[in-house]
């Protein structure tokens, strides 16, 4: 199975270091636009195969789409990240142009892939993907936006903090946008263990857990200088692998809604199905009234952003 990543910096080259490690794919192939920079950065994950005892084939090429050619996974984490004090809306106009075009030319090749769509904002730039992938005539089903499984990880982060617990014990999800102020923590259906978690946690805790949870990407990204890499590296891994190995895991994800959770016409987080040919089916959650209309506010906020291009 062959994985190309698409941008050889810090989330880029973590996913190939996850994905290698873990044998999810017998060739990753990492291009990037500055020359020589790919190929840096998988000679040296390469020299880690001994070490680490894998033989996932890594190589790195300098914009040469012909040897990403018939890849099952493309993986988009090409464009800049935000600095402190930006919001991934921002990002917008430098990296649409950058989406745009790596789009294009890594699908001519590899016409039967799945795209996963990393760059932000992520919810725009998986909406602008389904839109070139329907003009080439590739299925709406495999065009993945990856941020809940990130934002869902960062949850049980935060839910392990306040609980004092194991995160491997606790289970919740995100859906919505992949923003600041869109994304929807449901602490209502968290459960540690299978017990929710509001049996454990007061309100007044759960609301800390969950405005926590929503930022967690704008406070990395304040103490780092530039926006986080280990879990969205993972979290990237998270979703190849399921792919690849056709987990069928349910992952929550920006996915093209026609209809579904009120919604249509946009790319929105919501759980999914993930298996060897994208995402395979949308599970409908019966949401509360008020989980309801922070969907509906999450959608309004991205359908302007999505105007935006
Ligand atoms: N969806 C998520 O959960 C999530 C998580 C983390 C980061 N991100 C986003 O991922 C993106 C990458 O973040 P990063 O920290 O790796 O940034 P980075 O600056 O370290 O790496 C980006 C790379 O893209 C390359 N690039 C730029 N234009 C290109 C082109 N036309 N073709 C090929 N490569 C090109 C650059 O040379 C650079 O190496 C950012 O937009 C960031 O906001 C999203
Ligand atoms: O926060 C960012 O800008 C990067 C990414 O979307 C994240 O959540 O870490």
């Amino acid at each position: 199975m062959k994985v190309t990543i698409i941008g050889a910096g810090a989330v880029g080259a973590t996913a190939a270091d996850n994905i290698a490690r873990k044998e999810i794919a017998s060739e990753v192939v990492i291009l990037d636009i500055k020359e020589g920079f790919a190929e840096g950065k998988a000679m040296d994950l390469a020299q880690t195969a001994s070490i680490e005892g894998f033989d996932t084939k890594i190589t790195g090429v300098t914009n040469d789409y012909s040897k990403t050619a018939k890849s099952d996974v493309i993986v988009v984490t090409s464009g800049i990240p935000r600095k402190p004090g930006m919001t991934r809306e921002e990002l917008i106009g430098t990296n649409a142009k950058i989406v745009g075009g790596v789009v294009k030319s890594a699908l001519e090749v590899s016409p039967k892939a799945v795209i996963v769509i990393v760059s932000n904002p992520m919810d725009t730039m998986t909406y602008l993907t389904y839109k070139i992938a329907a003009e080439m005539g590739i299925s709406k089903r495999k065009v993945i936006g990856m941020g809940g499984a990130l934002d869902s990880a960062r949850f049980r982060y935060r839910l392990g903090e306040a609980l004092g617990v194991a995160q491997s014990d606790l289970h919740g999800m995100v859906i919505g946008g992949h923003g600041d102020t869109t994304m929807i923590p449901l602490t209502r259906l968290a459960t540690w263990n299978s017990i929710p978690v509001s049996r454990f946690l007061s309100a007044e805790a759960l609301k800390e857990v969950s405005d926590k949870t929503m930022v967690g990407g704008a406070t990395l990204t304040g103490l780092l200088g530039t926006s986080a890499w280990y879990a969205p590296g993972a979290a990237i891994g998270q979703v190849v692998e399921s792919i690849l190995r056709d987990e069928k895991k349910i992952i929550p994800s920006c996915v093209y809604l026609n209809g579904e959770y009120g919604q249509k016409d946009i790319c929105l987080g919501v759980p999914v199905v993930i298996g060897r040919n994208g995402w395979e089916k949308i599970v409908t959650l019966r949401l509360s009234n008020e989980e309801k209309a922070a969907f509906e506010k999450s959608a309004d906020a991205v359908r302007a952003m999505n105007a935006a291009l």
